[in-house]
């Protein structure tokens, strides 16, 4: 089912038919139409217990935002635990009014609902720990088996970027959450989480685009912290116009944890062109690509690096609707030919905080939207499992159990 552009002041040139086009459900919710502006809501599509049933493969998700995994619940509790307001949200589905995106934008605007509920939880190990443990119980129920959650620890401690949060412990005294006790409480969570619903995960630290000044110690944690889980690096955020760029310090830091081994992703192609993606491929050593859609703009280098280096690619085909990083038209995603070339990506959501999807809504989209199959959506799994970051005997384990549940192949 494709996307279809409209501006309701156009709509009287439109015949009842085309009208009624207009008004049909799009991805099973209704198309809406706000009176005089440009707008299409796409939703997520239902998932009930018969698409569970359809897609009950075990699921590996890698891209995945653990800052952008928060249940809207917690933030709505903790925010009037902490007195916080919320610019005005009286109620959870306020809260998700203002911070979940339905309708197709641009990154920027995406991330800036990060602003609105960060602070709730940045600087409060607690919290931070309740959200990683909530977490994988939400991937459990959703039949993921294991998952890479990234975060920047700097984002969510308050003692680097700014105090978001100024708990105070029982003498009065500012409790002072630092980068490495983000980590520790990511753990913590994580850990919980993973003996009391089965799963596994492991965690990733990014680098947040004009943020130079934390690339270094993103550097020193990751490799001080693999015992915690700390499989990788990323770079995340904006862009902010120099699109095709990446920081000096930030290619540094990535030469660097090739150098010592430590495994790198790179968010490229989803803001920015396909030159992103070939710089963090080339001069970053990225073995994975967040998004990286628009690599496909260029030919040669998406037949170089995509058809036969076969990097895999993180895709999250919600998310990439809603931050604009591919047309607005399912027809014209580039997963269909990504799929059709048999290029290494998986599926994964992004930021549920953000786009209240879930792996399996997103493998939905990927069935129903750009026409994969069972078992081409099975086979993202695998993809995922063989792109992961654990050990090679974990590795080696994890893809075991997706390659037991392979479906037949129509
Ligand atoms: O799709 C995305 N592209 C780039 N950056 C993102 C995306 N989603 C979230 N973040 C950014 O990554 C930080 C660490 O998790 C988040 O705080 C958010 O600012």
């Amino acid at each position: 089912m494709s996307c279809i552009f409209v501006r309701t002041n156009a709509m009287a040139a439109l015949s009842e038919v085309q009208t009624r086009e207009l008004k049909r459900t799009v991805m099973g919710q209704a198309l809406q139409l706000v009176t005089g502006t440009p707008t299409k809501m796409v939703h997520p599509p239902v998932v009930d217990a018969k698409v569970r049933q359809e897609l009950n493969f075990p699921k590996v998700e890698l891209h995945l935002h653990l800052d952008g995994a928060v249940r809207h619940t917690t933030l709505f509790e903790l925010a009037q635990q902490k007195k916080m307001d919320l610019k005005g949200a009286k109620s959870v589905e306020e809260l998700k009014q203002l911070i979940v995106s339905h309708e197709p934008a641009n990154l920027s605007k995406v991330l800036a609902a990060f602003d609105i509920f960060l602070p709730v939880i940045a600087g409060d190990a607690v919290a931070i720990e309740r959200v990683a443990y909530e977490h994988c119980e939400d991937q459990a129920n959703d039949g993921v088996i294991y998952f890479e959650a990234r975060y920047s620890p700097h984002l969510l401690c308050n003692s680097v970027h700014k105090v978001w949060n100024d708990l105070a412990d029982q003498t009065g005294e500012p409790f002072q959450l630092t980068p490495q006790g983000v980590i520790e409480a990511v753990k913590r969570g994580l850990d919980r989480g993973e003996k009391d619903f089965n799963v596994k995960a492991r965690s990733i630290l990014c680098c947040i685009r004009g943020y130079e000044d934390w690339n270094n110690e993103v550097l020193e944690l990751a490799e001080k912290n693999k015992h915690l889980g700390v499989v990788s690096i990323d770079v995340a955020g904006c862009a902010h116009g120099a699109d095709e760029q990446y920081e000096p310090s930030v290619i540094r830091v990535f030469q660097g944890a090739a150098d010592r081994g430590i495994h790198r992703t790179v968010h490229a192609g989803e803001s920015g062109g396909p030159k992103e993606v070939v710089l963090a491929l080339t001069e970053m050593k990225a073995e994975r690509i967040g998004h990286g859609y628009r690599l496909t703009n260029d030919e040669a280098a998406y037949q170089k690096y995509a058809v036969e280096q076969r990097v895999h690619f993180e895709a999250c085909p919600y998310s990439s609707l809603m931050t604009g990083a591919v047309p607005l038209n399912w027809q014209e995603h580039p997963l269909i030919r990504w799929a059709k070339d048999n290029v290494n990506f998986s599926i994964n959501t992004d930021d549920p905080t953000c786009f209240d999807n879930t792996v399996t809504s997103d493998l939905r989209i990927a069935q129903h939207e750009i026409g994969l199959s069972i078992h081409q959506l099975w086979l993202c799994q695998l993809n995922a499992a063989e792109a992961s970051f654990l050990p090679d005997d974990e590795k080696a384990e994890l893809v075991e159990r997706i390659k037991k549940a392979e479906p037949a192949k129509n």
